[in-house]
């Protein structure tokens, strides 16, 4: 047999073409991942900004979530601040990104071929998360940071990687459709 694969595969079983799942296809289910990602972003403790991710497989099944969070077992531990005359005492040296979160998290054996939902544009670490874990495609909400060198390295990355990127923010109004109906 030609070691040459013929099909897009899942775990190594052949899935045929019309039963994978098409991110912005005709259900255009993207908008609930990103509320899943919107979601979870709610559960961050980061007083500032709270970033949640949603990874998707081939077959429109979540296979990870994740949101920023400090370490597991130090969340006491370590500040929220964002300013500080020794950057050892703002929380950026030590939080978890969500999108890293949701890579380790995984369900999966792997996340190759997937699509990560992610509220916040990822920067420049996650993108290399993004790119050496196999996922190929990204769906954000927002991009809070454009000018930042972490952003257009991200962006470096991802592009030659050849990895999709698009914006999608309509959930905003899904999910205040669904907060107005619960009050
Ligand atoms: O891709 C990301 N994923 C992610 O989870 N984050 C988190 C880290 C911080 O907790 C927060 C950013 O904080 P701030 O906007 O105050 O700089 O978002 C930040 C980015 C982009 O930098």
């Amino acid at each position: 047999m030609s070691s040459k694969r013929k099909h897009n595969e899942i775990n190594g079983d052949p899935v045929p073409d019309k039963h994978l799942y098409k991110a912005g296809g005709p259900k255009d289910d993207d908008i609930y991942f990103m509320a899943v990602a919107l979601l979870f972003a709610k559960k961050s403790l980061d007083p500032n900004t709270k970033v949640g991710a949603c990874i998707v497989n081939q077959e429109g099944n979540i296979v990870g979530i994740g949101y920023n969070k400090m370490p597991n077992g130090c969340e006491d531990e370590f500040p929220w601040e964002r300013k500080a005359e020794n950057r050892l005492e703002t929380k950026y040296p030590y939080v978890c990104h969500a999108e890293l979160n949701a890579i380790m998290n995984k369900t999966s054996m792997d996340v190759k071929g997937c699509t990560i939902y992610v509220t916040l544009y990822p920067c420049n670490e996650c993108a290399k998360l993004i790119i050496q874990s196999g996922i190929r495609h990204v769906v954000y909400l927002t991009n809070k940071y454009p000018d930042t060198e972490e952003t257009q390295a991200s962006q470096r990355l991802l592009d030659a990687a050849g990895i999709t990127q698009r914006q999608r923010n309509d959930p905003c109004s899904l999910l205040s459709s669904i907060d107005s109906s619960a009050e």
